[in-house]
């Protein structure tokens, strides 16, 4: 089994390189979001949720993950869980994951946490610049996230900007790869070449 990471700032274009790369291999690979592992907001009022640093590596349950990676890889499957960003809280369902030959792992920071990174046989960084990637996120976040204008710039400001250049940032050089866009047509050629060799080799 291969585990691809597909990390970079939100916004970047990772959800999209992914489903591309998703979409040419269908069930052959499966895909495991890092933003589902957000930790649950149970004990956490409704209205004090908003103010989550959300951004921060603790905010994940990322040895969760990496147990689910090691699960996988040892052939068993896992119930990944599933993250409600309308609700900021991780909601009831889960998802059935079978092994597969190709993992591929996407979040903000599938690059900071060292246990994680050293399961990784490809490690990519999508990058953006900063004004794009905004742009891109308030648009999604009302449309796709149940967020207001004004909660989204809030939210930017104080955490999600100062903690990318804390942690999502400095995972750029840590990367095999480092793309300019989730639809960079090179990039794509590339991975999928790999990918396709991968799977005729086994
Ligand atoms: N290169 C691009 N040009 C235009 N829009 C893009 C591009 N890359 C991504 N988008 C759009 O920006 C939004 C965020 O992209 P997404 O891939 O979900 O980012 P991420 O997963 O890194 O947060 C989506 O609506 C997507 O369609
Ligand atoms: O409850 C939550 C949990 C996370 N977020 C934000 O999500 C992004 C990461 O997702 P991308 O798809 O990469 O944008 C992160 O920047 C968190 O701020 C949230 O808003 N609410």
């Amino acid at each position: 089994m291969k585990i691809i990471g597909i990390a970079g700032g939100t916004g970047s274009g990772k959800s999209t390189f992914t489903n591309r790369l998703k979409a040419a291999f269908g069930s052959r690979i499966a895909v495991l979001y890092h933003d589902n592992y957000y930790r649950s907001q149970d004990s956490v009022p409704p209205e004090e949720r908003k103010k989550v640093n959300y951004d921060h590596p603790d905010a994940l349950e990322t040895d969760r993950l990496v147990r689910d990676l090691r699960e996988l890889k040892a052939g068993n499957p896992i119930d990944s869980p599933v993250y409600d960003f309308s609700t900021h809280n991780r909601s009831r369902r889960t998802i059935h994951i079978e092994p597969r030959e190709i993992i591929l792992v996407e979040g903000i920071l599938v690059l900071s946490d060292p246990l994680l990174r050293d399961m990784l046989d490809v490690k990519i960084f999508v990058e953006a610049d900063a004004d794009e990637r905004i742009l891109r996120r308030v648009i999604r976040d009302v449309k796709e996230r149940g967020r207001d204008l004004e909660g989204i710039v809030d939210q930017y400001l104080s955490t999600v900007k100062p903690m990318h250049y804390l942690y999502v940032e400095p995972t750029r050089s840590l990367a095999d790869l480092v793309i300019n866009s989730g639809m960079n047509e090179v990039a794509f050629e590339v991975m999928k070449s790999k990918i396709e060799k991968w799977l005729e080799d086994r």
